[in-house]
């Protein structure tokens, strides 16, 4: 069954229950042409940035079903153009299933297998084009900085758009349907060859509304040819001190050949699949050493990824 969608994509308020949605269907139907043409306007996003957008390549991605990271191929769904999926998801969220698996109960990790589509996956990656700018850093109170040697990365916050509300959603309601205001606007992080994030923690102490978990989300991995995967990118958890079943690894999800000595686990870069992780203890208070975290180097090739972070409390777009 779809989701309702807010009549403001980004308005991030919560969407109704599925069982009040007739009426608002009925709404939702009158109201599309009008929603199709506010997506083809230009739209004032968050602080800085201000972008046209919509006539972005369309990349065609199809399904992958053998776990391996890469580009996603031999599809049997068809892909939806752009604008085809930018149409319906002003409508409604689409119903979407994706496989979970729980990873670790101390910290919260949970892997998510499909958790965006391929059609979402395209979309994501031609939106984000025109927004990439180096990548920041937070470093203790201060705002943002910029150390390459940190991070270094190219940032996307995506713009208010129909899919990225819906993506939103789906990650609110993952989350036990918390309001979609506790969520901060959501980025693409693009790595090339050698690029890289050092270990951190997504909170950091004196955050006044902490981020309590994340979702990273692969977007893509993919080399100089079509068949080509990226190498490296894995995300890594030094600190993570658990023990875990083989078959994370015959999976494709756990990189078990990681040569970084340092242990933990590193999650592969499996398109279209996520990681999501609570940064916080079990009694609620941030932040738990286990999710300690890096994105390791890309050594071939170039990695895409998607954060979503949650906040404790609703989010206020300069707060950092
Ligand atoms: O690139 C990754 O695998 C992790 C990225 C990350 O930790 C972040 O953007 O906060
Ligand atoms: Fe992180």
């Amino acid at each position: 069954m779809a989701t309702s969608k807010p009549s403001n994509p980004k308005s991030k308020t919560q969407k109704q229950p599925a069982s009040a949605l007739a009426p608002i269907t009925l709404l939702g139907l009158a109201l599309i042409p009008l929603l199709t043409f506010s997506y083809l306007q230009p739209r004032v996003i968050s602080n800085q940035v201000k972008s046209l957008y919509g006539s972005q390549p369309i990349i065609a991605y199809t399904q992958n079903n053998n776990h391996h990271h890469g580009t996603l191929s031999n599809s049997t769904s068809p892909i939806q153009t752009n604008e085809q999926l930018a149409a319906e998801y002003s409508h409604s969220c689409p119903s979407h299933a994706p496989k979970t698996h729980i990873f670790s109960l101390d910290p919260l990790i949970i892997y998510v297998e499909n958790y965006l589509t391929p059609s979402e996956i395209s979309y994501l990656l031609s939106l984000a084009v025109p927004y990439y700018r180096p990548s920041p850093v937070s470093k203790g109170y201060t705002l943002e900085a910029y150390d390459t040697e940190i991070r270094s990365s190219m940032s996307a916050v995506l713009p208010d758009d129909p899919v990225v509300a819906c993506i939103e959603q789906r990650s609110v309601d993952f989350q036990g349907f918390m309001p979609c205001s506790r969520l901060e606007d959501i980025q693409v992080v693009k790595y090339a060859v050698g690029d890289h994030f050092r270990p951190h923690f997504d909170w950091f102490s004196g955050m006044a509304n902490p981020r309590i978990s994340t979702f990273f989300v692969y977007l893509a991995c993919d080399g100089a040819t079509e068949e080509e995967e990226c190498q490296g990118g894995a995300t890594q958890f030094p600190h993570f001190e658990g023990a875990f079943s083989k078959l994370w690894c015959d999976s494709g999800f756990v990189d078990c050949e990681d040569d970084s000595g340092v242990g933990g686990v590193a999650f592969k870069p499996v398109v279209g699949n996520a990681v999501f992780w609570s940064n916080l203890y079990a009694n609620g208070t941030a932040g738990h050493p286990g999710v300690w975290h890096a994105g390791m180097p890309v050594k071939r090739g170039r990695k895409v990824g998607l954060n979503i972070f949650t906040r404790r409390e609703t989010w206020v777009p300069e707060q950092k």
